[in-house]
C-alpha cells in the first residue's frame, strides 16, 4: 500500500500554500512537523480529497485519488482542525450519523461505535451532546469519527491538542497499534508527540518538505549540536547570544541547568547531549519559541 504524493502545489490566488511538494507515504505513523501557515493543513486537506491541487497529483496503489472517488472516502479517514457537528448531536447519534455517511450497515456501526467508545473512553458521555464536552473529549469523539470505517489511510490534522496527558498516552498507544498495516499521516505542535509515536516524519516550511526520515535520521543533523551546562542564573543573558536555548532548570542555589543548542561549547565544562526531535526542529526553525523552562520531560508546545 501506498499513497504517492507528485508534485503538488497549492494556491490561494497569489499566495502559494503548498509548493511542488512530493512524498511517498508507507505504512506506519508519519509526523507532519512544520511552523504555523507552513502549508501542513493545505497539503493535508489535499491528501483527503477535500481540496483540489493547483497543480500535481496525487495516487493511492498508482490510481489518481481523482480517479477513486467514492472508493477513495471508504478506505479514508480524516479529522479535520476543526471538526463540525450539529449541536443536538449526542456522542453515539452523532457517531451513527457518520457510521451511515460511510456506508457502514447497521449491525457493523452498531459494533463498531461500542469498540470506539471503549477504546476512547467515551462510554460514560455517549448520550451527553457534543458540545457539552470538554475540549479534549471533543477531539476525541473527532478521533473516533475518523476510525469508524476502519480506514487504510487516515490524516490527523492537530489530533492531540486539547488531549490531557494520560489521553495522549492512550491515544499514540491506540494509533501505534491501529498503524500496524495502515497509512497514518498526523500533523501535531507537540513535538514529543511525534518523537513517540512516527516511524517516518516529514518538515515542512513556508510550503516545501524540507527534511524526511525516520526521528532517529533526522535527529543525527544535529549530532554534536546540543549541549548541556550549568551557570549562575544571573548569567544567562550573557550566554543567549551564542546559543539557542532549548530548555532552563532552576537548580539550587541559584544555579540554572541549561540545555542549548550551538556548534560548539558556550559554557564552562559543557557536556555534549543526545539530540531529540524539539532539538531539531529549533535548530531548523531558530524563530520559533519552544523553550520549555523548569522541568525535564514536560510537553513543548511550539504553536506550530
Ligand atoms: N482558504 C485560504 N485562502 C487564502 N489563504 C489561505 C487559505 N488557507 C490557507 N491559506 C494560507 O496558506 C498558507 C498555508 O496555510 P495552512 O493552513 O495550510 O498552513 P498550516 O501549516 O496548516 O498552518 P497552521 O498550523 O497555522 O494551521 C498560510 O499562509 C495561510 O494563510
Amino acid at each position: 500500500m501506498e499513497l504517492e504524493i507528485r508534485n503538488i502545489s497549492k494556491y490561494y490566488k497569489d499566495k502559494k500554500a503548498v509548493d511542488q511538494v512530493s512524498l511517498t507515504l508507507t505504512p506506519g505513523v508519519w509526523g507532519l512537523l512544520g511552523a504555523n501557515g507552513a502549508g501542513k493543513t493545505s497539503l493535508m486537506r489535499m491528501i483527503a480529497g477535500i481540496v483540489q491541487p493547483t497543480s500535481g497529483e496525487i495516487f493511492y496503489d498508482g490510481l489518481p485519488i481523482t480517479m477513486l472517488k467514492g472508493k477513495y472516502r471508504e478506505i479514508f479517514g480524516y479529522l479535520p482542525q476543526e471538526f463540525g457537528f450539529y449541536p443536538e448531536f449526542t456522542v453515539k447519534s452523532y457517531l451513527e450519523y457518520v457510521a451511515s455517511l460511510k456506508g457502514l450497515s447497521r449491525v457493523e456501526s452498531k459494533k463498531k461505535i461500542a469498540e470506539l467508545l471503549e477504546r476512547l473512553t467515551l462510554s460514560e458521555v455517549k448520550n451527553k451532546k457534543i458540545v457539552k464536552l470538554s475540549g479534549g473529549m471533543k477531539r476525541r469523539v473527532g478521533i473516533a469519527q475518523a476510525l469508524l470505517n476502519d480506514p487504510k489511510v487516515l490524516i490527523l490534522d492537530e489530533p492531540t491538542s486539547g488531549l490531557d496527558p494520560g489521553e495522549r498516552i492512550r491515544f499514540r498507544n491506540l494509533l501505534s497499534e491501529f498503524a500496524n498495516d495502515r497509512i497514518v499521516l498526523i500533523s501535531t505542535h507537540i513535538v514529543s508527540d511525534v518523537e513517540y509515536m512516527a516511524t517516518q516524519n516529514a518538515i515542512m516550511k513556508e510550503g516545501h518538505i524540507i527534511e524526511t526520515g525516520s526521528t532517529e535520521e533526522l535527529i543525527c543533523l544535529v549530532e554534536g549540536k546540543v549541549w548541556s551546562g550549568v551557570i549562575p542564573a544571573q548569567e544567562i543573558a550573557s550566554y543567549e547570544k551564542g546559543m539557542r536555548i532549548v530548555n532552563l532548570r532552576n537548580e539550587d542555589y541559584g544555579m540554572v541547568s541549561v540545555r542549548y543548542l550551538a556548534d560548539g561549547p558556550q559554557i564552562p565544562d559543557s557536556k555534549s547531549v543526545p539530540p531529540k526531535l524539539e532539538d531539531l526542529y529549533l535548530w531548523l526553525f531558530p524563530q520559533e519559541d519552544c523553550m520549555e523552562r523548569n522541568g525535564e520531560g514536560g510537553e513543548v508546545e511550539c504553536g506550530f
